[in-house]
C-alpha cells in the first residue's frame, strides 16, 4: 500500500513548509544530542554536522543548548561554546538548511530569540509542558514579527490525553505557531497513542497548522511512532543521527530516512548521505552513546522527561542511591521539566538522610 492510501488527513495550510516534501524531518543532532554531550559540543563539531547534514538536503537542523536558548546554567549544565556562536557557524555553513533554535519560556527570553535570528536561526521551536502552553503567547508573537517560522513543543505529552494536548496546541496557534509538535518526552507513547494524539491535534488545528512528533527510544519505539504519526497525518518528524539525544536518544535520523524511503514517502534527504553523515561524522564524535539500558528504559516505562538521566546518574553517584529508582520515584511524582533539582532531595530521602542535609 501507498503511503498515500494511507493517508486521509489534511496537511495543514502553512504556507511556508511541506510544498516540496511529503514530509520534513528536522534533525536534532546538535540540540537534543547535547544533553548525551553533556552540551560540550566544540564549534567545529558544529561546523562538521551542519555541513553534513546539508549535504544530505536535511531541510531543517536545529541548534541550541540541549535545553535551549539560555540554559547553559548551573542547573543545566553549562555549554562549552555559546549558542549564538554556535548558531552563527552553524548559518556559515548551512547553503540550504535552515537553521532553528529551542527556547523555553523562562529560560530563554524574547531577547534570546531576537539575538538567534541576528545570528542566522530561521526556525523558532518554542517548547512548553504540554498542560502550559499559555506561557509560549508572547514568544510567538516575537517569532512572528521578526519573520522566523515558528514551531511548538508540547513536552511530556503522554501525561494528558488527546483532548487535552489539542486544546493546548490551538493556544500555540492562535499565538503564531505553525506546526505543533506532540514531544515524547520520556519516549513513554507507544503507537496508537501517538497517534491518537496527532489526530486530535489535526481535528482541532489541521485547517490552520501542520502537526510533527518528536521521539525518543527510552522503549525503542522512536521510528515505529514516528511511522504511525505520519499516517495520522503528521508532517514534520524529528530525529538525531545516531540517535544522539537525551534519555535513549531520539529517532535515528538515518533511520527514519531509510524507512520512510522503503515506505515511498518523499523527505528529498539523500539517504547514502544520512547513512554517511551517521556514521563517519557524528559516531567518531560520540562521548556516551545513548541506549536503552536501566535507567532510560525506566524512563520510558515511568514516563519521566529524558534529559533528567544524566542529573539522576549524577545525584545517585553522590548519595550511593540508584539512579533508576530516583527516576522512578520522578515519574511516580510527576517531576516536569525544570524540576531537576527535585532529583537531588529525593535522592537525600532514598539515602535516608532526609531532605535538611540539602541545605546544609
Ligand atoms: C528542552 C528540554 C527537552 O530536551 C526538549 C525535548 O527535546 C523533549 O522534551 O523531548
Ligand atoms: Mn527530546
Amino acid at each position: 500500500m501507498t503511503d498515500s492510501a494511507q493517508t486521509s488527513r489534511p496537511t495543514g495550510t502553512n504556507p511556508q513548509v511541506g510544498t516540496r516534501r511529503d514530509l520534513r524531518i528536522t534533525d536534532t543532532t546538535l540540540r537534543d544530542g547535547s544533553h548525551a554531550m553533556r552540551h560540550q559540543f566544540t564549534e567545529q563539531q558544529v561546523r562538521d554536522v551542519v555541513r553534513a547534514l546539508d549535504a544530505a538536503n536535511v531541510e531543517v537542523i536545529e541548534v541550541t543548548h540541549g535545553d535551549g536558548l539560555g540554559g547553559s546554567s548551573f542547573n543545566y549544565g553549562f555549554s562549552a561554546v555559546p549558542d549564538i556562536r554556535l548558531i552563527e557557524a552553524a548559518a556559515q555553513e548551512a547553503t540550504q538548511a535552515k537553521i532553528a533554535a529551542l527556547l523555553l519560556p523562562g529560560l530563554g527570553t524574547v531577547r534570546d530569540l531576537k539575538d538567534a535570528y541576528a545570528a542566522g536561526a530561521r526556525v523558532a521551536r518554542i517548547a512548553t509542558h504540554c498542560t502550559e502552553a499559555d506561557v509560549s503567547v508572547q514568544h510567538f508573537g516575537a517569532a512572528r514579527e521578526i519573520g522566523m517560522e515558528t514551531c511548538g513543543f508540547l513536552m511530556l505529552s503522554h501525561r494528558v490525553e488527546p483532548d487535552a494536548l489539542a486544546h493546548q496546541a490551538r493556544i500555540m496557534v492562535d499565538a503564531g505557531c505553525q506546526c505543533v509538535l506532540v514531544v515524547d518526552s520520556a519516549g513513554a507513547l507507544i503507537l496508537e497513542q501517538v497517534s491518537d494524539r496527532v489526530s486530535a491535534l489535526l481535528d482541532e488545528i489541521g485547517s490552520q497548522a501542520q502537526v510533527g512528533y518528536h521521539g525518543h527510544q527510552n522503549l525503542s519505539f522512536g521510528v515505529a511512532n514516528s511511522v504511525l504519526a505520519h499516517r495520522a497525518g503528521a508532517r514534520q518528524i524529528d530525529g538525531s543521527l545516531c540517535g544522539l539525544g537525551a534519555g535513549a536518544g531520539n529517532s535515528p535520523t538515518e533511520v527514519l530516512v531509510a524507512v520512510f524511503d522503503r515506505l515511498g514517502v518523499d523527505t528529498q534527504i539523500s539517504v547514502d548521505d544520512i547513512l554517511a553523515a551517521a556514521a563517519d561524522v557524528v559516531r567518531p564524535i560520540i562521548t556516551r552513546l545513548p541506549w536503552m539500558d536501566h535507567g532510560s528504559i525506566m524512563q520510558g516505562y515511568a514516563g519521566v522527561y529524558s534529559s533528567f538521566l544524566l542529573h539522576a546518574e549524577r545525584a545517585a553517584e553522590r548519595y550511593g542511591v540508584p539512579a533508576p529508582t530516583l527516576l522512578r520515584i520522578a515519574g511516580e511524582r510527576g517531576y516536569v521539566g525544570g524540576q531537576e533539582d527535585l532529583l537531588i532531595d529525593a535522592a537525600l530521602e532514598l539515602s535516608g538522610r532526609g531532605t535538611a542535609e540539602a541545605s546544609a
